[in-house]
């Protein structure tokens, strides 16, 4: 692309990672030059909200409670809208979601979903080669030219009428180490952001879509300004018209539920809605609150939308977003069609839909699903219950949820089915991960990123918090987890899969996370380190 050479910034980025063929027509001096560019005059302002973050939990850590700002009631409290949404994201009744690989994009698209969100994130293992197959797939399915023959030689293009594309780059806490700027590491955010942007923004713009994105993780509405400023940069660099990218923000972290109006209000020009990310937002709840024994979580399979802090949070965004004429997305059921077993299947499917009539039923405007078969399965509910494009109009006058309501203790059990659960998942999962595949089936549910913190940080929570024992009074401790953590390890080197060969080291990598004395922020930044 043809940027006026004033426009870029005299350093390039580097890149320290092998690459394939077809890379460099994404790693051009020209995008190289706009990473550079965004590198120098946000990431500074990036690493301080990560210190920011690193207090804030520190103040949790000294038994302060997560509560909403006394330095923004007025954004709070003032008469505001989000600007206009445009037409191709004010229907977004069912969106799929899913990594960037070339096959599924275009099963994505093709889906009869009205939204793809294409995920660097949470079901991404971002190696280098991942990353930037990924922007040549998405590139390719923006021009229009993306095609796939799989190797038994079905052939794969895009329909007519696809999805919406929806991009999610990486949270701001991830490094990007195979492309660096003065020798530092950029963020994984803004190499996702900016290669998509610079390649792809000026074609979305010219149609009737435009360049859109979903962001992850944030905690804090400077986050969202950051994001904000972001996006007004490269929009002046690419010539596009202020405020044509448009911003969905996942409110997945506790500390991010107490300030949704300033997070709307800081991207005001450019939000269009919030989403419900329950995958972080629980692993959020359970980082958030590492040394708090009296809000010990129990089994992940208890924790269900329905809990009573879940359901607030879930409540509040609806209203907080109507307020202000955005979109209330709901999030992702993890039960996925389940082969060959028609009973197991159907009740797979049932679940979902329950999910589905829970959230449309409160007032959300669209919502996720994991896989294509489920795109009727959500698409049926949602025509009944929401005839039409979206319930901007259920105000939800009758949600008044207070700060304990957020953070309410959530009452269940630990069973000895759910540790083992947790250890299975989180070890094959990360075994997956380390070996280049971000989503995986576990019997029968979707696993991702955040699902497997959940695993991983409850293993750490009810060892570290203890003591504490299962129903039958028997002890949780670190003797149990060894022992459940060895035996699957030998059961995956065993199994014949695929990933057996990454047992050993991802049974290392969660033995060290889990016995440390202090719950490690992100799996995922641990196990970047060991990323091929
Ligand atoms: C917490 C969060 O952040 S949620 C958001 C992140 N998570 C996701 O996006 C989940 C994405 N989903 C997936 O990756 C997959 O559905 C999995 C891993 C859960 C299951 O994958 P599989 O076991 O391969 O599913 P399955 O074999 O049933 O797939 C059948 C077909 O559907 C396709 N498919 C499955 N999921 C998707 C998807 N999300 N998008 C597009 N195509 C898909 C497969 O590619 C396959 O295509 P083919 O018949 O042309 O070969
Ligand atoms: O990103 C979504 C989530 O649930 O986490
Ligand atoms: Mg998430």
């Amino acid at each position: 692309m043809a940027v006026p050479k004033e426009r870029i910034f005299p350093t390039q980025a580097q890149v320290l990672g092998a690459t394939r063929p077809g890379h460099d027509a994404i790693l051009t001096p020209e995008a190289l030059a706009f990473l550079a560019t965004l590198h120098h005059r946000f990431d500074a302002r990036r690493r301080e909200l990560l210190a920011e973050r690193v207090a804030r939990q520190a103040r949790y850590d000294d038994g302060q409670l997560p509560d909403f700002r006394t330095d923004t009631t007025a954004i709070r409290e003032g008469h505001w809208v989000v600007a206009p949404i445009p037409a191709a994201l004010r229907d977004r009744r069912v969106e799929i979601t899913g990594p960037v690989e070339r096959k599924m994009i275009i099963n994505a698209l093709n889906s009869g979903a009205k939204v793809f969100m294409a995920d660097f994130e949470d079901s991404s293992a971002p190696t280098f080669a991942n990353q930037i197959d990924g922007q040549i797939n998405l590139r390719d399915a923006v021009d229009g030219s993306i095609a796939y023959t799989s190797p038994e030689g079905k052939q794969y293009r895009v329909e007519e009428n696809p999805a919406v594309l929806v991009v999610r780059p990486r949270g701001w806490h991830l490094p990007e180490r195979h492309i660096t700027v003065d020798g530092e590491p950029m963020a994984g955010a803004l190499v996702d952001f900016g290669l998509f942007a610079f390649h792809n923004a000026r074609r979305l713009q010219a149609r009737d879509r435009g360049p859109y994105f979903y962001l992850p993780k944030l905690q804090a509405m400077e986050e969202a300004a950051l994001w904000n400023d972001v996006m007004a940069a490269a929009e002046e660099f690419l010539d596009l018209p202020p405020d044509c990218m448009k911003a969905t923000v996942l409110i997945e972290t506790l500390p991010a539920v107490f300030q949704m109006h300033e997070i709307l209000h800081a991207l005001r020009g450019r939000a269009v809605g919030l989403n419900c990310g329950r995958w972080d937002y629980i692993f959020s709840y359970l980082k958030t609150f590492r040394a708090h024994r009296d809000r010990l979580l129990p089994d992940r399979g208890q924790v269900l939308m329905t809990v009573p802090f879940l359901k607030a949070y879930s409540e509040l965004l609806i209203q907080t977003c109507h307020r202000r004429g955005a979109f209330a997305m709901g999030g992702m059921a993890a039960q996925i069609p389940i082969k060959g077993d028609e009973a197991a299947n159907e009740a797979a499917l049932a679940k979902v839909r329950a999910d589905k009539l829970r959230e449309v039923q409160a007032g959300h405007d669209g919502t996720w699903v994991a896989h294509p078969a489920l795109v009727p399965v959500a698409q049926e509910v949602f025509d009944k219950y929401m005839p039409s494009p979206n319930q901007l109009n259920v105000v939800r006058a009758d949600v008044n949820v207070c700060r304990d309501q957020l953070i309410a203790p959530c009452s269940g059990t630990i069973t000895r089915a759910g540790f083992d659960n947790n250890v299975e998942v989180a070890l094959r999962y990360t075994a997956s991960w380390l070996d280049g595949q971000g989503c995986v089936p576990i019997h029968h549910l979707m696993e991702d990123a955040a699902t497997a913190e959940i695993a991983r940080a409850q293993l750490w929570q009810w060892l570290h918090l203890g003591p504490l024992e299962f129903t039958d009074h028997a002890p949780i401790d670190a003797a149990l987890f060894d022992h459940s953590l060895a035996k699957h390890t030998h059961r995956l080197i065993e199994s014949g899969s695929p990933v057996a060969h990454r047992a050993e080291q991802a049974s290392t990598l969660l033995k060290q996370l889990t016995h440390a004395d202090e719950l490690g922020d992100f799996l995922t930044l641990a196990a970047y380190e060991q990323l091929a």
